[in-house]
């Protein structure tokens, strides 16, 4: 067995002369065999040795009991021991997360805090090669990403280190037999028998089976992982390049232009959809899954030219012709109006003000000021209209020639945004826009004061 972890330690360069090592320690078999094996290459490797333990404090005095466990087998070899005890219990209620999940975020957390103290090149893991095997079954009958189908790496960068699993080159039986050969004595995790879990399931009913089609199934699983992690690299590296180039991106949001996205090649636009997620989450969201991701493929490829999709945590997926953006942003409460505007009559406006229409039969001369809008009827086209304002909106003002922005006239009298969106605005049957109650009148407003007839408008609070 030795022999296997060095061949698969050189393979894959887990392992750097002089450097330092943790090994996380549960209590159980396979870390404390890998915690063994480090210990008997320490000195050969000139390795300094650390043993990690988390207590997540679940089962009472047993669990603590697993702490002093792990702390006197290092004792007796003289390898420093960190240990912690962590409330995985409070932590989970916190963060509303599955025991497991919580469990592995503290675990994690330690870890990473381990590696910044020691300035450590390795933290090793007790995985091994039947935990592949389970791990990609469950995945795919499950559902997972193209990267999770591939399995558990065996090297992966953490806090200036890298996480490493020398015992994925070897099995369940293999670390079972070492254990016994160096009379080590594991603590037993109950929680391991039952069938409760998925993992325990597969272990205990579907590796058997595959065990017997093939006595060293977990090899065949290891290779496979290595050849798909390569792929997916590769892959990934690929979607990177394809996808940059038909993203926009924005603080909490990406604008995705369709065309070229369908243009891409089916293997990188599922990756890329998922660099786009990655990004997007700033935790991906154990309730996102390969469904969702298919469900968005879907949705970019339907003929219809407009639709929104929403995925967990409140992302929206808003598409509109040839772009779609995926958002976290809360939509605006949609507030805009066009109100036909009859005369006489009191029309109520969404903004606590009405507008008053009257008709009169000599100029109101008394009648000044920007709450008053005076028409001469053949001038104008009716119905008259009252509506919000819509972009590009321009008007001409009274006693000029040029047009001015409608959106000028607002920032000019410092009407905050909120206002602005249900802010009044009269135009005729054209659609010429002849007054902005309370700001600015527009030179469709009657300067002849010798007709029979005019219609008087008034803007008012409610
Ligand atoms: N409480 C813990 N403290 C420190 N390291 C842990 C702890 N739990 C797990 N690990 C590390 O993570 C690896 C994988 O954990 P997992 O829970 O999948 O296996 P396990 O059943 O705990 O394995 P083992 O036989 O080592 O107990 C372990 O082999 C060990 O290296």
């Amino acid at each position: 067995m030795i022999a296997e972890v060095c061949e698969f330690i050189k393979k894959h360069e887990l392992l750097t002369p002089d450097s330092t090592v943790i090994v996380g320690v549960s209590g159980g078999p396979d870390s404390l065999a890998l915690l063994h094996f480090f210990w008997s290459i320490r000195q050969k490797w000139n390795i300094t040795l650390i043993a990690a333990h988390v207590d997540h404090m679940f089962r009472g005095k047993q669990s603590e009991e697993d702490m002093n466990f792990v702390k006197h087998f290092c004792q007796t070899r003289g390898i420093i021991c960190e240990a912690a005890q962590i409330d995985v219990p409070a932590f989970q209620r916190q963060h509303k997360l599955g025991v497991q999940e919580a469990a592995r975020q503290c675990r994690y957390r330690f870890f990473g805090e381990l590696m910044e103290k020691y300035k450590a090149d390795y933290l090793a893991l007790g995985h091994h090669g039947d935990d592949q095997v389970e791990t990609i079954l469950m995945r795919l009958v499950r559902g997972s990403t193209s990267k999770g189908y591939a399995g558990i790496p065996v090297k992966r960068p953490f806090h200036g280190g890298y996480i490493i699993r020398p015992f994925l080159a070897i099995s369940r039986a293999h670390i079972d037999a070492y254990c016994e050969k160096h009379q080590i004595t594991p603590r037993h995790d109950a929680s391991n028998d039952k069938d409760d879990y998925t993992r325990n399931r597969f272990r205990h009913h579907v590796i058997p089976f595959l065990k017997k089609e093939n006595p060293r199934l977990h090899e065949r699983f290891q290779s496979y992982s290595e050849m798909a992690i390569e792929d997916e690299l590769f892959l990934e590296e690929l979607a990177e390049d394809a996808i940059k180039k038909v993203i926009k991106k924005q603080e909490d949001a990406i604008a995705l232009k369709i065309k070229p996205f369908q243009a891409m090649p089916k293997p990188l636009q599922r990756r890329g959809i998922q660099l786009i997620l990655n990004y997007l989450y700033k935790e991906i969201p154990s309730s996102l899954s390969s469904v969702h991701i298919h469900n968005l493929l879907a949705f970019l490829s339907r003929s219809h030219p407009s639709g929104r999709l929403d995925l967990p945590h409140g992302l929206k997926v808003v598409r509109s012709y040839d772009c779609c953006l995926l958002t976290f942003r809360k939509e605006k409460e949609d507030v805009s109006y066009a109100f036909k505007l009859d005369i006489p009559a009191v029309l109520p406006l969404p903004n606590n003000h009405v507008i008053i229409s009257e008709n009169w039969e000599h100029y109101p001369k008394e009648l000044r000021g920007n709450d008053v809008f005076i028409i001469d009827p053949e001038a104008v086209r009716f119905p008259l209209r009252v509506r919000t304002r819509r972009a590009g909106d321009r008007m001409t003002l009274k006693g000029t020639k040029g047009t001015k922005k409608i959106k000028e006239i607002f920032i000019e009298a410092k009407i905050p945004l909120s206002e602005r969106e249900r802010w009044p605005i009269v135009e005729d049957g054209e659609g010429n826009i002849l007054w902005v109650p309370k700001l600015k009148k527009s030179n469709f407003e009657a300067t002849d004061v010798t007709k029979a007839h005019y219609i008087v408008l008034h803007y008012k609070e409610q």
